[in-house]
């Protein structure tokens, strides 16, 4: 075993009786525990295993409890807990210092600093009272083919650091470096090891004292086994050297940041948390799932067993049991203990228009989504990441499924019809004849001529949308005055409008193909203006605009660009960016001409 590797035991919970708690040094406070429950015993019919520690770096979770109140308790079940909200952010990691099965004492040693609920707890605790305890839910073993181990840490890292030199057997090569605030916070550590032990006073030493140590260690023969833990951005300096510069691999080198400087360890488990919960992408595909699977509209008509439920909705029982019973933890739902579902105010959101635009796997609209998975591809080329995750352009998605791309251009007309008539007042006095370059299905050229009875227009767009465009013109009677070009804005443009329009439309590409437009509307337009919509980044931009500005970036190499970056590809194509009104709080009108 050359590699080392972490072994899961099944967690369990146990309420632990203070025995005692005094002072081991300025910074150290130490607690004893013990109790019936270090043995074996029965919570919530399942049989608990006597506590156990194998490994230094073992850590247990502490639910420490605030002045006159308990934290909330989680509930034993086979070999795992569930923890009811609020018990997470009131538990702690603390290593076990020192076990004896047979005196039935763990000892633990919480660093004592100023504000942290739990070395709080600690300095005050008293004999007889209560703690809740949870794990160890595993252990690494480090690997077997170890020669010497370089233990590096700050004080909270102190408690594995001793445990381990104590623990390993006689003549074990270990070099360890321990920065604690001042010589009084050393401790002594009964050990056989071979141990060559620095200490370092950060009230005497410059702040790069420890990894400026960890880079002075003399090297010893043979394969090293390094373990670093303490404040993060200490760390961060360790790492490189570790594993950049002495090229310890990856199975003999195990590096953990247990706090952060500038935030509690309340903040930081929090911070983690959130984290945790913002990344992980369960949730998201869940609602997704049951919005495609229409799980809403199922329940809202009445069908509330699972097994009707699947049967209504094609699934699994097995698996849409495991997504209702996410959706039903994070509020969208409940499920009773019969196994009956219902939908609480936010679920029937789920059975909503809009939510079916955005996040059922049958709207064009919400097919953007497949782009994230090549977000690091777009970022790397510039260039699509939807066409690389899918192998073929969005828009080849849309033109190739009716289904798909009538949706998507009817999201689109809706979003359209919320700044339409922004247009028509910015561009009065409309006639003459207006070309649509990438008009969707006409929403704005419609709008326009039937402002302007006088106006002409063509719509130039590719041959699906085109002919959905062609219904619309029809039936508002603008048909007469419209030419559709069912052709692709790469080839050869209308010539002799008086006016070109491109609307949400550089935005869909990267630099390159913008300017190939664009030179190819310069050919076209001759003097005309060219009018763009967009939007232009800015500084009150809401998350949902950078989400979606990253979203277009991701999917075509586009998003949104400056009045500068539009200058510069206007440039490009030999044309100047003359003008930048605000259409909408959101939009802008840029005009180029030649
Ligand atoms: C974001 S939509 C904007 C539609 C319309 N201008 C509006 O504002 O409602 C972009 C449009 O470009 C069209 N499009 C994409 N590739 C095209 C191409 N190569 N030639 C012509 N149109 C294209 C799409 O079909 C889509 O309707």
């Amino acid at each position: 075993m050359a590699d080392r590797r972490y072994v899961s035991h099944p967690i369990f919970l146990r309420e632990l009786v203070v025995q005692d708690s005094f002072p081991l040094t300025p910074s150290m406070q130490r607690v004893v525990l013990g109790g019936e429950q270090l043995g074996s015993f029965d919570s919530n019919g399942h049989a608990v295993e006597p506590f156990r520690t194998e490994n230094a770096d073992d850590h247990v979770k502490l639910l420490i409890p605030a002045p006159g109140e308990e934290p909330p308790r989680p509930v034993q079940q086979d070999g795992h807990l569930d923890w009811p909200p609020g018990a997470l952010e009131r538990s702690r990691d603390y290593t076990p210092r020192r076990f004896d099965p047979v005196e039935g004492r763990l000892e633990i040693d919480f660093v004592r600093h100023a504000g942290g609920s739990a070395a709080e707890w600690a300095v005050s605790a008293k004999p007889g009272d209560r703690i809740l305890v949870a794990g160890p839910r595993g252990t690494t073993v480090p690997p077997d083919d170890v020669d010497w181990y370089l233990l590096i840490g700050d004080e909270t890292a102190l408690p594995a650091i001793a445990r381990w030199i104590e623990e390993l057997p006689a003549g074990t090569p270990v070099t360890a470096i321990v920065s604690v605030p001042s010589a009084a916070d050393e401790q002594h550590i009964e050990h056989h090891a071979d141990l060559d032990l620095t200490w370092i006073h950060r009230d005497r030493t410059a702040s790069d004292a420890l990894p400026a140590a960890v880079r002075a260690v003399t090297w010893r023969p043979g394969q090293v086994y390094a373990w670093a833990a303490g404040e993060a951005s200490m760390l961060r300096p360790v790492r490189r050297w570790l594993r950049d510069d002495k090229k310890i691999d990856r199975g003999h080198l195990d590096i953990s940041g247990y706090w952060r400087a500038g935030q509690s360890q309340n903040e930081a488990a929090i911070a983690r948390m959130r984290l945790r919960k913002r990344v992980d992408l369960a949730f998201p595909y869940a609602v997704r799932a049951a919005v495609s699977l229409g799980v809403a509209e199922q329940v809202a008509d009445g069908v509330r067993s699972l097994d009707l439920l699947a049967e209504a909705t094609g699934t699994q029982p097995r698996g849409l049991a495991k997504l209702l019973r996410l959706l039903a933890h994070e509020g969208l739902c409940t499920v009773s203990a019969q196994g009956d579902v219902a939908l609480t105010a936010d679920g029937a959101l789920l059975a909503e228009e809009f939510v079916h635009t955005a996040l059922d796997r049958a709207s064009g609209y919400a097919r953007l989504d497949d782009g994230w998975p090549q977000l690091l591809h777009a970022l790397r080329t510039g260039r699509s990441g939807y066409e690389r995750a899918v192998g073929r352009t969005f828009w080849e998605t849309l033109g190739d499924d009716a289904q798909l791309g009538t949706s998507f251009d009817d999201a689109l007309a809706e979003r359209s019809r919320g700044w339409v008539d922004r247009i028509v007042e910015a561009l009065p006095q409309l006639d003459g004849l207006v070309v649509d370059v990438g008009g969707g299905t006409g929403t704005v050229l419609d709008r326009l001529l039937l402002a302007a009875p006088k106006a002409r227009g063509i719509l130039v767009e590719m041959p699906t949308t085109a002919a959905r465009a062609r219904d619309r013109f029809i039936a508002s009677g603008t048909i007469d005055r419209i030419e559709i070009r069912a052709q692709s804005f790469f080839e050869e443009l209308p010539a002799g409008g008086d006016r070109y329009l491109l609307a949400g439309v550089l935005h869909d590409w990267p630099d390159a193909e913008c300017v190939s437009i664009l030179r190819r509307l310069a050919v076209a337009a001759g003097p005309a203006p060219i009018h763009l919509v967009e939007r232009l980044p800015e500084a009150a931009d809401h998350t949902e605009d950078l989400a979606f500005d990253l979203q277009l970036y991701t999917v075509f190499g586009g998003g949104a660009r400056s009045r500068r970056e539009y200058a510069t590809l206007a440039d490009r194509a030999g044309l100047r960016l003359t003008d930048a009104v605000p259409l909408t709080d959101e939009l802008h009108l840029l005009t180029i001409r030649r």
